[in-house]
């Protein structure tokens, strides 16, 4: 069995979910879609999620509601005309207009009303493609996240799967009829809508798979695979056949968003492969990503901005014992996750997404001077992280000095070099406003 997650490029408009369509249902062993909201169109074009979230800012900003109704119209144009050019005979557009107004006069609470509206173009897309499937002869049903018992940690924006969904699903999945399920969010132990964090769509793909025991979990995009850097900013990269899911992880998490970081996770335990392909190109083979694979070299190059440098220097920090142990529980106090943690025998640096810091940095300042008493405490703002990924990079001698030598041929500022103990990987630490030209040059120094 296959579980098939199509992005927010693959159902934009009805000439997208045709083909969609038409790869859901030419193979029987596709049980389980999984789709995403509709997204851009073309260049400049605004995807529904990011219409539904402009939404939430009106209500929760108290405009008039007469704006507010006319975004609620912008969002159901979209649907309309999905829904006229698939030439869709039993509209759903007064059900999707009732569900929005519902969410926007019961949730009073402004983190849940968000994300409830955010999932609603997962929500309404599903729906309207089960629907249309059936209408054309094809019995398709329509589940979503509470019908199915996906169950999800109560963080607003930002939910985990729990542990109990998996069995749920593989319970109340109907084997013997096509499921279309909406990605992107699930249901809490209050029964309230939370979502993903943004892209989340491919971790819906991924449970459902893991929970179905999945023989492959295909995800559909608008490139035919994944390529060793990003192509918005390198031209023509050289494409991935097949990569591991531990370079997967390291390379999406620094910024290739083609498939969701956090994905991998439920795939592990049952070794379930996945294939990046293109909806546009079915037929093109896309890239496998698999538990091992025999590997040579780097296989990627990925740069993500957005990183803040917290830097602490101490003489003898090297002797003092429960050091960082007291600074990772300021950390975990205040709710705050880390990236990297590079040192030295006198200093410590802690590697952090910008957003983390919103609300929380003059605390966190505050409690090391209190607590860590440190000689020198500096933050740098506006850093990339550039990352080389490859399993091959643990037997490869000289990796490092590629890029190193690149940095330098084009005059960029190093600012720190961290190396996981997993060795497949090593990340950079440079200046924003380098990273463009960084990337391109360690691209060419590699590839
Ligand atoms: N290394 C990479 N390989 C392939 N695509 C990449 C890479 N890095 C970034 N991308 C971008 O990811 C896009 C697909 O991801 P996304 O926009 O989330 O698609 P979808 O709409 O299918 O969810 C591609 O169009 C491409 O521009
Ligand atoms: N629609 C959501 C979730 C998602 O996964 O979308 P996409 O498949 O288009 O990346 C978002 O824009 O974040």
């Amino acid at each position: 069995m296959k579980i098939a997650k199509f992005g927010g490029s693959s159902v934009a408009d009805a000439s997208q979910i045709k083909k969609v369509l038409k790869i859901f249902n030419e193979d029987n062993e596709r049980l389980v879609m999984v789709v995403s909201a509709p997204g851009k169109r073309f260049d400049g074009d605004i995807k529904v999620t990011d219409m539904l979230i402009d939404l939430y800012h009106l209500v929760i900003s108290n405009h008039p509601s007469k704006e507010i109704d006319e975004q609620i119209n912008r969002i159901l144009e979209r649907f309309q005309l999905i829904e006229e050019e698939l030439q869709f005979q039993h509209s759903l557009l007064s059900h999707f207009k009732e569900k929005l107004k519902f969410h926007i006069a019961e949730i009073t609470e402004p983190a849940r009303l968000l994300d409830a509206l955010k999932s609603s173009g997962e929500d309404f897309n599903a729906e309207l493609i089960a629907a249309y499937n059936t209408e054309q002869g094809i019995e398709t049903l329509y589940m979503n996240p509470d019908d199915i018992g996906l169950y999800v940690t109560d963080e607003p924006g930002n939910a985990m799967v729990r542990e109990e969904s998996f069995e749920a699903i593989k319970n109340r999945l109907p084997r013997d009829r096509k499921v279309i399920i909406p990605g992107f969010f699930g249901v809490s132990e209050s029964n309230q809508i939370v979502t993903f964090s943004r892209g989340g769509s491919d971790l819906t793909g991924a449970i459902v798979a893991r929970a179905l025991d999945a023989d492959l979990y295909e995800n559909y995009t608008d490139v035919s695979g994944i390529f060793s850097a990003n192509p918005m900013i390198i031209p023509n990269p050289a494409q991935i056949e097949e990569l591991t899911y531990d370079e997967m992880r390291e390379l999406s998490y620094a910024g290739f968003n083609v498939f969701h970081d956090e994905a991998i996770a439920p795939l592990y335990s049952k070794g379930i492969p996945v294939v990046i392909k293109n909806t546009n190109r079915p037929d093109d083979s896309g890239t496998f990503i698999v538990p091992n694979r025999k590997a040579e070299g780097v296989v990627g190059v990925s740069c993500d901005k957005g990183f803040v440098s917290i830097n602490m220097k101490k003489y003898l920090m090297n002797r003092e014992i429960g050091f960082t142990r007291k600074l990772l529980s300021i950390l975990e106090a205040l709710g705050i996750s880390y990236e990297h943690i590079p040192s030295g025998i006198d200093n410590v640096s802690i590697i952090l997404r910008e957003h983390q810091l919103i609300d929380k940095e003059g605390l966190l300042i505050e409690q090391i001077e209190k607590t860590l008493n440190v000689d020198q405490l500096s933050i740098e703002k506006n850093l990339a992280i550039l990352m080389i990924v490859g399993e091959g990079m643990k037997t490869a001698v000289g990796t490092a000095n590629k890029a190193t030598q690149a940095f330098r041929d084009h005059n960029i500022n190093l600012k720190m070099i961290n190396q996981g103990s997993s060795e497949i990987s090593m990340m950079f630490g440079i200046e924003e406003k380098d990273a463009t030209n960084a990337l391109k040059a360690v691209y060419n120094a590699y590839f």
